[in-house]
């Protein structure tokens, strides 16, 4: 809670200027019953109009004052959680974008979605009563105690009596919904992971005919979702009616010792009249606590998480900034003896790798799903800390190079095609921020894919995703192919970004890639691939099972030889096949 309260300091004037009107606001309506008993017992039992009059102006100038300070208040309050909401979001935002790879894999983006809003939410929500109604209502508690002691001190103990039976409940209270709204944010993050799923997986649950299923597992999400928050509901439901039980009771009392004390003209009408109003007003303000609690607890738990978010290491695999920010790289990339292992998992995932690569290579990775291969390219601009081993890019320890600089030199392709909203050019130029027309069309034309964009009526202008075309996985793998290339890198990684192209066109991109001076990392299941490959790793569970060029592997490497036959005989079978 203190570390997101820290983004109010910004606010501090705002704040208290809200806090400032809320006060005169408060201090007007404690006056209030004061002034009616004056009215009362001054004027209505003396039949003296002139004095009702008079403090029924007294009243009404007070009823203006009470009324725009209220107005000024909740001005300044969501003007304050407003702009505190927007920073600790953008704070929040910016720390997750600083989280290294491995600290990422520890939170779910669905988790991280609900963190940045519907808890900052929660958290705006809170600062917004905090400020209009929180503080409000305990002041007017303690200042309605007060003004009671000032009318008629015995009648007032009354109502004294039942405040700290009342604060001890509403401790109990909160501690208890504090736990109970902690459980409603995690079910509503899982509610947040199946809709997230969902909706990218739509093509996949309609070719495989799992809509009932998805439909009943969010279903399911949603329903423990609303149980546990009926759960936290309910207990802060029955803060209400246990307050205004305990708060009548208070009256009650106060009214029957009243008329006792009127009788035995030891108090007037008037004075009655003013501590059953100071008591209704605490009534009033104790019974706003309810909504208080529950907003309270469940802005503890967003503020938890959010801060649990906040306060985590960007870092946890320690990849520490290099200082060397230039030098004229060339390429060539060398590992050796690296060992790495993921945070979480129980055993290494690499295993004592060494290779080296010339400058402007192409280096194949090849190896079962789950080799590795993946894991391996990630080292390179340094997503991921090896655990031993050192890698180099020309003979320089890659980790005394300044992280930017390393990876402003690299173009990496993932695995996983992501295109955003938004134009081609706008797509490629997502690579180099900077990057001219001219650049943009060569690294299409590099990537294969100019022909393609210029038979779109709109060419590089044609707007891609829901409001615009939609493009083959091949067409998307290219154009993230050109997104790397026109940041002109010095080391491009592919992690298997050719897999849906034909091979003629796989052929002519190898061809375009091999002229320019760039190391070319291709992770790849294809044969055809590897076949110019200057390089081939072939990676079996972590380890470097062989390496060399094709002719080398296909002369000593058995599992090489298997993987060649059975992709060329099934080339053959299928050439036969369409001869026959
Ligand atoms: N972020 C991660 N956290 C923990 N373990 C991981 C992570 N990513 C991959 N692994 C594990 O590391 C091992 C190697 O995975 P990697 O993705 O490098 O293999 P790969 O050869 O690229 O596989 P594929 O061809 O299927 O993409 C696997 O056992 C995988 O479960």
């Amino acid at each position: 809670m203190v570390t997101c309260l820290f983004y109010l300091k910004k606010y501090r004037i705002s704040t208290i200027a809200a806090i400032l009107m809320m006060l005169i606001e408060l201090s007007v309506e404690l006056i209030q019953p004061l002034i009616i008993s004056k009215m009362i017992d001054g004027g209505i039992r003396n039949g003296d109009l002139s004095i009702v009059l008079q403090w029924g102006g007294f009243l009404a100038v007070c009823s203006i004052i009470a009324f725009v300070s209220g107005i000024l208040s909740s001005f300044y309050a969501s003007h304050v959680s407003q702009g505190f909401a927007y920073d600790l979001r953008e704070q929040l935002y910016e720390k997750v974008q600083s989280y290294s790879l491995s600290v990422f894999d520890r939170f779910a983006a669905s988790s991280l979605i609900t963190r940045l809003t519907n808890d900052v939410t929660q958290l705006q929500n809170t600062v917004f009563m905090g400020l209009r109604i929180m503080m409000r209502a305990p002041l007017l508690v303690i200042g309605s105690v007060v003004m009671a002691f000032v009318v008629h001190a015995k009648l007032a103990l009354l109502l004294t009596l039942t405040v700290p039976v009342l604060l001890i409940f509403l401790l109990v209270v909160v501690k208890k919904a504090g736990n109970l709204f902690r459980m409603v944010q995690v079910k509503l993050d899982t509610a947040n992971g199946v809709i997230q799923e969902n909706l990218i997986g739509m093509r996949l649950i309609r070719v495989y005919g799992r809509m009932k299923f998805e439909t009943e597992r969010f279903a399911r999400s949603s329903q423990e979702l609303m149980v546990r928050t009926i759960t936290a509901l309910r207990l802060t439901e029955l803060t209400m009616p246990i307050i205004l039980l305990i708060m009548n009771a208070g009256i009650l009392a106060v009214l029957w010792f009243g008329q006792v004390k009127i009788s035995l003209g030891e108090a007037t009408m008037g004075e009655v009249v003013a501590i059953v109003n100071y008591s209704l007003r605490t009534t009033g303000a104790l019974s706003v606590f309810s909504m208080i609690v529950v907003n309270f607890s469940r802005a503890r738990a967003s503020a938890q998480r959010i801060a649990d978010a906040l306060e985590t290491d960007s870092n946890l695999l320690g990849v520490t900034d290099g200082n060397l920010t230039t030098y004229t790289m060339n390429g060539a990339v060398t590992f050796e003896h690296v060992t790495f292992q993921y945070p979480d998992t129980a055993a290494a995932v690499l295993h004592d790798i060494s290779f080296e690569t010339k400058p402007g290579t192409t280096v194949a990775i090849m190896g079962a799903t789950g080799a590795g291969k993946t894991s391996l390219v990630g080292l390179i601009p340094r997503l991921y800390e090896q655990n031993a081993g050192v890698i180099k890019i020309d003979g320089t320890d890659i980790s005394t190079l300044n992280t930017e600089y390393l990876r402003d030199s690299i173009g990496y392709v993932p695995q996983e095609i992501i295109l955003f909203t938004g134009t081609i050019r706008e797509n490629i130029a997502w690579g180099k921020e900077d990057a001219t027309l001219d650049e943009i069309i060569e690294a299409a034309k590099l990537a294969q894919i100019h022909d393609t964009i210029i038979q779109f009526p709109l060419g590089y202008d044609t707007i891609l995703g829901q409001k615009g075309v939609n493009l083959s996985g091949g067409q998307k793998q290219r154009l993230t192919i050109a997104r790397a290339l026109v940041r002109k890198p010095c080391i491009l990684l592919l992690d298997d970004s050719t897999s849906a192209l034909d091979v003629r066109t796989e052929a002519s991109l190898l061809q375009a890639l091999r002229n320019i001076s760039c190391t070319t990392f291709l992770i790849t299941q294809k044969i055809s691939s590897t076949l110019h490959a200057d390089l081939i790793l072939l990676l079996e569970d972590g380890s470097l099972l062989a390496q060399g060029s094709h002719e080398e592997l296909i002369a000593d490497c058995a599992l090489y030889q298997r993987i060649y036959e059975s992709q060329f005989e099934s080339r053959r079978d299928s050439h036969v096949e369409g001869v026959k």
